[in-house]
């Protein structure tokens, strides 16, 4: 039996696109176990799929100044000893690696024992960990044309960003019920990214009042951001984090406020969600986000609105805006060429077993 192990981690970004290729690897008859850090969101979302999880020590790498930037290299070493060990016990043809720092010594464990590692990056400019981890890879796949100059020649693939395919079948009077919704109101779903957003969120309640006069609103707001006081409000219903339930939501959203992370603009485009996208600002992040809504926008597929601009004023008009030119939204969308990217990764997964069985 061929075998895989997949690994990515740290924030949901770096699982989604895994699972999404789980039911693809298994009807290609793969064996599938992970390897993530001890507690990081991946471990959850991994074994309620029922995917043999392994845990390794994992240490954030950061380009700027911390204390811990003494004390992580160590805990990176320790993980790498560990991943050398977990790849000898079992002995995948292929790794396939969803980024995150918690990869990158697995990937470097898998150059180490000469098994082809193959890397994804989302975002339109590679992140930190995938930049370390690039030299060791076999191949680089990417969600932008635009990253491609960025991968070193003859490792590029441009494959796009493998969605859960579930999410494209949803059920909107399930959401309904679960939301205690009426069907005469149009539907706003708010998502701050897997980890929510403080910003989104404190705008989206600050004009409560005023969007629950047309629209009923659902809110992804991250683990520890629900607004107690909020609890009884009628037409608003606030999740820490939406599980299989999130298709739904999909389903009824007439308008999605989002973070611009790579994989969840991918799933709007692919559900064709009228959108506005909120970038986590530079100040916060390498940037990566804001790249990746400005693309995004150029494509006519998104309304971007940056937080330094972001107000109850403009985050009121950018929905009126989207309101109005709903159709070109979802026409520009409906015209793009989304790629398939789940059989493009599953092939390169496939050249990369057979390859390693060839040794
Ligand atoms: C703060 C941070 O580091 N953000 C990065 C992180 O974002 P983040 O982890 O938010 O990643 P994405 O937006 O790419 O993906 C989020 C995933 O979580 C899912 N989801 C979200 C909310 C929810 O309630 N339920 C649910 O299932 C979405 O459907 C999507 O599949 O990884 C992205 C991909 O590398 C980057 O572009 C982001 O810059």
């Amino acid at each position: 039996m061929k075998k895989i192990v997949l690994t990515g981690g740290g924030t949901a970004g770096h699982v989604t696109p895994n699972i999404a290729l789980l039911p693809k690897l298994k009807e290609n008859g793969f064996e599938i176990s992970y390897i993530g850090s001890y507690t990081g969101m991946e471990k959850q979302l991994i074994e309620e799929q029922g995917i043999p999880y392994y845990g390794i020590s994992s240490g954030k790498l950061r380009r700027y100044f911390d204390i811990k930037n003494f004390s992580d290299p160590f805990k990176v070493l320790k993980g790498f000893g560990q991943a050398v060990g977990l790849l000898r016990k079992l002995k995948p043809d292929v790794v396939f690696s969803k980024g995150g720092f918690v990869s990158v010594p697995v990937v470097l464990a898998a150059r180490f024992l000469h098994i082809p590692a193959i890397i994804h990056e989302s975002d339109l400019t590679p992140g930190l960990a995938n930049k370390i981890a690039i030299p060791a890879a076999y191949k680089v796949c990417c969600n932008f044309p635009e990253t491609i100059p960025y991968l070193p020649e003859g490792k590029a693939v441009l494959s796009g960003s493998p969605i859960r395919q579930e999410l494209l079948t949803g059920n909107r009077l399930s959401a309904l019920t679960l939301c205690n919704f009426t069907a005469e109101k149009p539907v706003i779903l708010a998502v701050g990214g897997s980890s929510g957003s403080k910003v989104l969120n404190n705008a989206l309640r600050a004009v409560l009042p005023k969007l629950l006069k047309n629209y009923q609103v659902i809110h992804l707001c991250g683990k520890g951001n629900l607004d107690a006081s909020l609890g009884s409000t009628t037409g608003y219903a606030q999740f820490e984090y939406a599980k299989s339930e999130l298709r739904d939501m999909f389903a009824l959203a007439d308008i999605v406020i989002s973070r611009a992370g790579a994989n969840s603009i991918c799933e709007l485009l692919a559900l064709r969600k009228p959108n506005i996208l909120i970038p986590l600002s530079a100040n916060a992040s390498r940037g990566d986000q804001i790249l990746n809504a400005r693309s995004f926008e150029k494509q006519g597929f998104s309304y971007v609105l940056e937080e330094e601009n972001l107000t109850s004023d403009t985050l009121l008009d950018a929905i009126k805006q989207v309101e109005t030119n709903k159709q070109v939204y979802i026409d520009a969308m409906a015209k793009s060429k989304q790629l398939d990217s789940i059989d493009t990764v599953i092939g390169l997964i496939n050249e990369a077993a057979a390859s390693k069985s060839k040794k």
